[in-house]
């Protein structure tokens, strides 16, 4: 297999650390340079905790692809600089895979047209577990059948954005399928602001943050005497790992912008 040649946005947290560790051990990858907020002028082996790799730390992205030659970015930092790095990548036909979520539906369609311009290849995968993938394609089949139905995501307590990726991206799929109902009673009341979650396209997601909890979702269907839960467990972060694996591959044989796993997993 060619050898893809990777920078990596975000080394030091708690995604893009176990990440170096999957470029480290798989042998078509090779780490090119990482971006980090900080260190600039370091090397990863620098830096503690981190694997014994001489990728040379850049702060700004501009001035990385300047100086080093890569294949893929892959991003794992906060919405508004995913948004900012996927840009600059494909402004210089760098192939980014984009974990970091918190992207909107203007975002996707201004960032698809980019990618299409610069005939590109970019992926954006708010989950890249497999099993998780697994959840929301299950859920869109039974989404056909019982159209009643509300999202719980719960997440560590350090996760910036809510609602998930996960659970936005769920909702899209269900929404494709299923046929328009108003749920609930009609005269329902929020008590308290909130207390019934958000609403997106008639669903309900509900946000829980805590800590000890890493990342999971249940997807609640409810039916004549009968309810269907889907639920899928992230126990850590390196159940995304060969998501990204494959990610980082299949990107290198496209030229527009794929939003989710779940079209490259067919
Ligand atoms: N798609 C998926 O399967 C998954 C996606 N995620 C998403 O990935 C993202 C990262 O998650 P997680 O690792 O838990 O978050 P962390 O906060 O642990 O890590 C984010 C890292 O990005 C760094 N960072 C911030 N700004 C920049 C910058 N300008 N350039 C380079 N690095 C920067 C931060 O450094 P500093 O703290 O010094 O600012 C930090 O080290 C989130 O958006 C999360 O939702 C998470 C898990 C799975
Ligand atoms: O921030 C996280 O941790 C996660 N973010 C992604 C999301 O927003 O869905 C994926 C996973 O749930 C972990």
């Amino acid at each position: 297999m060619e050898l893809i040649k990777i920078v990596l946005a975000g080394p030091r947290g708690k995604m893009g650390s176990e990440a170096l560790k999957m470029i480290e051990s798989t042998p078509h990858f090779h780490l090119a340079a990482a971006i980090d907020s900080r260190n600039g002028g370091k090397k990863i082996k620098d830096l503690p905790g981190l694997p014994p790799l001489d990728a040379v730390i850049y702060e700004d992205l501009d001035i990385c692809l300047d100086e080093v030659q890569a294949d893929v970015l892959i991003d794992l930092t906060k919405p508004e600089i995913g948004k900012k790095h996927l840009e600059i990548a494909l402004e210089r036909k760098v192939r980014p895979v984009i974990g970091t979520t918190g992207f909107s539906e203007d975002d996707l369609k201004r960032l698809s047209q980019l990618a299409d311009e610069r005939e590109t290849g970019a992926i954006i995968a708010p989950n890249f577990a497999i099993g998780a993938i697994l959840m929301m394609k299950f859920s869109q089949m039974a989404a056909k059948y019982l159209p009643h139905v509300e999202i719980i995501e719960k997440h560590h307590d350090q996760k910036l954005d809510s609602p998930s990726g996960t659970a936005l991206k769920t909702a899209q799929l269900i929404n494709e399928v299923r046929e328009a109902v108003k749920q609930g009673h009609p005269q329902e009341t929020e008590d308290i602001a909130g207390a019934r979650g958000a609403e997106l396209d008639g669903m309900r997601i509900h946000s829980v943050r805590l800590p000890g909890l890493v990342a999971h979702q249940e997807v609640i269907f409810g039916g004549e005497g009968q309810t269907l839960t889907i639920k899928h467990d992230s126990m850590n972060r390196s159940s995304f790992m060969p998501g990204i694996r494959l990610a980082v591959e299949n990107v290198m044989k496209i030229d527009q912008l794929v939003y989710g796993l779940e079209n490259i997993i067919q």
